[in-house]
This record gives structure tokens, sequence and C-alpha cells, in this order.
């Protein structure tokens, strides 16, 4: 089973993947000084529309948790996703055993205490997540740093707040209340995007990168669960 130790981690991903010895490979350190201002991506504002929806499904992935959440009528369209639309599909959460690591990218160097992703797929070309997942324009990840501060973020407390009913790998439940994915997003909508992959095994370079500049806060209880 792969994992983060020195015998099963990212440097022996392409023993069992071989997409994880590929060219486009993330996570990626995110360089500020050498990414580009694209004007045309100011010209084609992203834009996201999500549902609200109760009795979501978390799972304990053995490396997070992951809340099931196909919406239908949920869209993600426009700056780098060209004329295609994005559908919803999946949230989860990346972090480490401090907070003081546990993002995937790293801005400079530096690590955030972890990193939400929301999963889309294309919907315009593809008739499914899986199909999808074989294309080089199948996925595009918003991504979200957390850093650590006092204020406690209400709509991670709703996902939070369940983990100890799913304690051990395989194992889910439904989250009661109403969650709506627009409460994720920082206030601040400026990103960086580049072409990359999966983050974990299988590691498919089918990945159009959102990353917000700016972190959301919460506190240290929300992001060291372990
Ligand atoms: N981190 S990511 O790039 O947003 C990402 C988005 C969607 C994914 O399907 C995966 N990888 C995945 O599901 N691997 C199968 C078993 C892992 C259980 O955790 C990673
Ligand atoms: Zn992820």
């Amino acid at each position: 089973e792969w994992g983060y130790s020195p015998t099963n981690g990212p440097d022996v991903w392409a023993r069992l993947f071989p997409q994880a010895g590929g060219a486009r490979q993330s996570p990626v350190d995110i360089c500020t000084s050498i990414a580009s201002s694209d004007s045309n991506l100011e010209m084609k504002k992203l834009t996201f529309a999500y549902e609200s929806q109760s009795d979501l499904r978390i799972l304990n992935t053995g490396h997070g948790w992951k809340v099931e959440a196909p919406q239908s009528g949920s869209r993600l369209e426009g700056g780098p996703l060209g004329e295609d639309i994005y559908q919803l599909e999946q949230f989860h959460c990346h972090w480490g055993e401090t907070s003081a690591e546990g993002s995937e990218h790293t801005v400079d160097g530096r690590a955030y205490a972890g990193e939400l992703h929301l999963v889309h797929w294309n919907t315009t070309k593809y008739q499914s997540f899986a199909e999808a997942a074989q294309h080089p324009d199948g996925l595009a990840v918003l991504g979200v740093f957390f850093d650590v501060g006092n204020e406690s973020n209400d709509e991670i407390e709703k996902i939070v707040s369940t983990l100890s009913e799913i304690k051990f790998k395989g194992q889910f439940t439904d989250i009661p209340d109403v969650i709506d994915p627009t409460t994720f997003l920082p206030s601040g909508l400026g990103y960086w995007t580049y072409l990359g992959s999966l983050t974990t095994p299988p590691c498919n370079e089918c990945v159009i990168w959102i990353v917000y500049k700016e972190p959301i806060t919460v506190t240290e209880e929300q992001v060291t669960y372990h």
C-alpha cells in the first residue's frame, strides 16, 4: 500500500504507478517570482456555482478525509478552463502531524498547515469522472491553503466534528449539516494555475490546477486531527 514513508512514499510510487514518473507531476513548489500573470486570465474570469447539500457521505481514506459531493448542478468554468464546464465530484483535505506542515503545494518553499482540494471533472467532453481522469484536461482541482489562527472555520467544523465516527480507514458516515462548498473559498480570488496531476497514486496527469493565493483560517484543532 502506498504512503509517505521512505519505503512506500513519493520517491518509489513510480515503481507501481508509472505516471508518477511523468513530466507534469503535482504537487509543485510555486515560485512566485517566475509565475507569469496571464492577461487573458483576467478576460476570462473563473466562475463557480455550487449547490448546498446535506447528508453528504464522508470517508476516511487512510490519508485524510474525503467528502463525496457529486453535484450535477455545479459549474466551474472560465479562467484556464477554456470553453469547458467542470462539475464538482468530491472535496478532501491534506494535513500534517503539526500545523507547521501539511499542505501539498508550497509557495516559495513555504508549506501551509493544510490544503483543501475541490475536485471537478470536465462534463463538456467526458461522460464520467473515471473517463475524465484519463485525459490531460479531464479534471480541475481548486486548492485552498489552511492557515492556523484563532478563528475556527464553521464549515470545516461541520466536517471535522464527524471524524470521531470514522477513526479507521474505509469507514464512512453522513454529515447531517448543510454544506455549501462556496464557503471554503477565500475572499481574495487571485490564484496560480498550472497543468499537473493527481497528487496521490495513480498520479494521473489529468489535472488543471487552480491554487488560490489567499489561505483560509482554521484553528489548530481543525487541522491537526489524527
Ligand atoms: N489530491 S488530488 O490531486 O486532488 C486527487 C484528486 C482525485 C483523486 O482521485 C486523487 N487520488 C485518488 O483518489 N487516489 C486513489 C486512492 C487515494 C485514496 O486517498 C487525488
Ligand atoms: Zn488532494
